[in-house]
């Protein structure tokens, strides 16, 4: 892996796991607020979500905000698939962990991630045209690689960040499928 990306990933990770509880609130109010406007968003019935973890911004009050919508959380690929798989969420408890301490809804009901109509996708860094920088194990790339054979299929993916996870510029691979819009507490992005 390159290391501009390794030292961009260190860098950003720490800066978000420094703001207060109180600035993560406010972050997560206003971008939740942004994610109202965006007409896919008035428009999507299934929505995947994620459960932040590591100082991402919080938007799971959508689910009060939205309760006509049914929203969805990443479960980790079992061998031999190599896609994340996407489980109903009703926002009750969630007792198991998965390895990396995420809670996952292990019980419900999958959707083929194919079937969202929109994705939020929890991102390290992005930059304005939609590249996007993740924990590094490719995960989302890999889930929504058919994007890339044709483009406009499949669900839209909305990078949800705090507006310090902005660069000008970042580095991509071949791999790397872009989102189509980003949302911070500040702005919105279209990509695409
Ligand atoms: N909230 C959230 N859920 C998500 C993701 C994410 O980025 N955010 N993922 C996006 O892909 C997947 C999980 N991906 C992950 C990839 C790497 C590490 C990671 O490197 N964690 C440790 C070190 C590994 C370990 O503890 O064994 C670390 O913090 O350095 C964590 C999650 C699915 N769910
Ligand atoms: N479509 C793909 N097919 C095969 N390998 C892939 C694919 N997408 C990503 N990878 C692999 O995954 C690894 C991690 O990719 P990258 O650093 O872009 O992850 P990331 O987007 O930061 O992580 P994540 O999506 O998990 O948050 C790369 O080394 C790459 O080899």
């Amino acid at each position: 892996m390159n290391e501009d990306k390794t030292q961009l990933r260190r860098r950003l990770r720490a800066e978000r796991r420094a703001l207060s509880a109180y600035q993560q609130r406010l972050h997560g109010r206003a971008a939740i607020t942004l994610l109202g406007r965006i007409p896919q968003m008035k428009r999507a019935g299934h929505i995947g979500i994620y459960w932040p973890m590591d100082g991402e911004l919080d938007v799971r009050s959508l689910l009060r905000r939205f309760p006509e919508k049914q929203f969805y959380l990443p479960v980790l690929p079992e061998e031999p698939h190599p896609h994340l798989g996407f489980k109903y969420w009703n926002g009750a408890p969630l007792p198991f962990r998965n390895r990396f301490h995420i809670p996952e809804p292990v019980r419900s009901p999958s959707r083929a991630a194919g079937l969202l109509d929109l994705v939020l996708v929890p991102l390290v860094a992005f930059d304005p045209t939609g590249a996007r920088l993740g924990m590094g194990a490719g995960f989302y790339d890999r889930t929504f690689e058919h994007k890339q054979l044709l483009p406009g299929s499949g669900p839209q993916l909305i990078g949800v960040a705090h507006q310090l996870q902005c660069v000008q510029h970042l580095p991509t691979d071949n791999w790397d499928i872009p989102l189509d819009t980003v949302v911070t507490e500040q702005r919105i992005y279209r990509c695409r």
